[in-house]
């Protein structure tokens, strides 16, 4: 008996970071979106509406919202058909999906950077918020305490997070409630229809509406890929309701629906940040607003990048410390990350990210859907295993590769104004293309040193 619950404690520790997601350990489909939810609701997706209204007009942003919903709508379920057949996310998908053992070593690891980014972003985000109410607590002492305390939430996985993201989610919604009546009951910035808003200077469609969709191209990538993390919970015998409300619904609630709360309030309140308009609103509120909506995106980042961690060092360095070490790593590199000021040098990083992001999610879309599914090339199934694999394949390295490099240097302007724009979109392609090209001209001959006999029919892909 003790036996059992040290496992079941065990198993809860390590959420099969490094292996599929058996059946007996996969969860009720409402459970898994309520966890992706805690992504969707950020206040992140609020000001990028606020900000693309008020710099652009808010057709022009709503336009970029039902894009954003649509292209991440249709990637995201696509990852989570092949994420919930498989029980494998990502990181260990690449392996067998083009990447090889440590090719898909090396994503993991990028992977891995944008979460600890994204954490020290959301820590540093609440640690201001909370330091306008408590002057005399400094700076510092918010950024290592809302570092750490992500931490214990962390400890048990998926089960864990459900449980925190469930009691919250009404915190949440009462909060956003209330900051939406306060606000309709106030004098507005902007009198007239939201949807009339235009600044001075800018048209609906052309040029506006393209650098918006630049903007939004930057969060579908990760949206669409993080969704593998939780859809290799979903259980088969809820296989198609799982792969839709998890592919789909948090890409509904992030893009379209907090992006539209966030150009209503945006253009009513003539404010970008969300912290600062729900402060204004609801007062004491509109700050554990803030805290709330931070924490509940910071403990999936933590949780995504506990997972890529966990995936690169296997490989690179045989070292398996166990996925909550690489809890504690996360959370103590994004306070690091923090108090040395590195976030003031991130505009780069995060423009790479969203292009490495997208092509990445259409690489292994591709390597799915068209290699596998239609062409037939390669195993029928997602390996994962090393001793199965060849330590690289060119074909999703060499597409990676070349759709980064191209996609990075359109998006630093180097291949004119309209590619700037699309760049994301613009690797997409190239990544989706190459992979197709490449899986045909090696005749998939680095997919797989050997071909397994313990594959069940309900993982393969076509
Ligand atoms: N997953 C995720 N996506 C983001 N996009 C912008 N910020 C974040 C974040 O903190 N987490």
């Amino acid at each position: 008996m003790a036996e059992i619950l040290t496992n079941s404690k065990q198993e809860k520790k390590e959420d099969y970071a490094l292996e599929k997601v058996p059946p007996h350990y996969r969860m009720n489909w409402w459970s898994i979106t309520n966890v992706t939810l805690g992504v969707a609701t950020a206040m992140i997706f609020m000001q990028m509406g606020s900000l693309m209204a008020l710099s652009f007009g808010s057709v022009n942003a709503l336009l970029a919202e039902i894009y954003a919903t649509v292209m991440a709508g249709a990637l995201g379920i696509g990852i989570a058909y092949y994420a919930a057949k498989s029980g494998l996310n990502t990181n260990l998908m690449a392996r067998g999906g083009g990447f090889g053992y440590i090719g898909a070593s090396i994503t993991s690891f990028i992977y891995a950077i944008n979460f600890i980014m994204y954490c020290a972003i959301e820590g540093a985000i609440m640690a201001s918020a909370v330091h306008e109410y408590l002057q005399v607590v400094p700076v510092w002492a918010l950024m290592v305490f809302f570092g750490l305390i992500v931490i214990p939430f962390n400890w048990f996985g998926m089960k864990q997070l459900d449980k925190l993201q469930k009691w919250s989610l009404p915190i949440f919604i009462i909060l956003l409630s209330a900051g939406i009546i306060a606000a309709a009951n106030m004098a507005p910035v902007f009198k007239g229809s939201i949807w009339s808003f235009l600044p001075q200077g800018a048209q609906a469609g052309g040029s506006a509406l393209l650098t918006c969709i630049g903007i939004m191209n930057g969060l579908v990538g990760i949206m669409a890929l993080l969704v593998s993390d939780y859809a290799r919970f979903i259980k088969k015998e809820e296989f198609k309701i799982g792969v839709f409300a998890v592919g789909f619904i948090p890409q509904l609630v992030c893009f379209f629906i907090m992006g539209l709360i966030g150009i209503w309030f945006g253009v009513r309140m003539g404010e970008a940040n969300p912290g600062v308009y729900f402060v204004h609103v609801i007062g004491v509120g509109g700050a554990l607003f803030t805290i709330l909506t931070q924490l509940r995106i910071n403990i999936t980042n933590l949780y995504s990048a506990s997972l890529s961690l966990s995936n690169f060092f296997e490989h690179v360095f045989n070292f398996k410390p166990g996925r909550t070490f690489w809890v504690a790593f996360t959370a103590i590199a994004a306070i690091a990350a923090m108090l040395a000021g590195a976030l003031d040098h991130l505009g780069p990083m995060l423009t790479f990210q969203g292009v490495f992001l997208f092509a990445w999610a259409a690489i292994l879309v591709a390597d799915a859907a068209v290699v596998k599914r239609t062409l037939k090339i390669g195993p029928q199934y997602f390996e994962h295993r090393s001793e199965y694999l060849y330590p690289w394949n060119p074909v999703g390295v060499v597409s990676l590769l070349v759709s980064s490099i191209v996609g990075s240097l359109a998006a630093f302007g180097y291949m004119g104004v309209f590619l700037q724009n699309i760049a994301a979109f613009f690797a997409a392609i190239i990544g989706f293309v190459l992979t197709i090209v490449l899986a045909i001209a090696t005749k998939g001959k680095y997919y797989a040193k050997d071909s397994a006999n313990d594959i069940s029919y309900d993982e393969l892909v076509a």
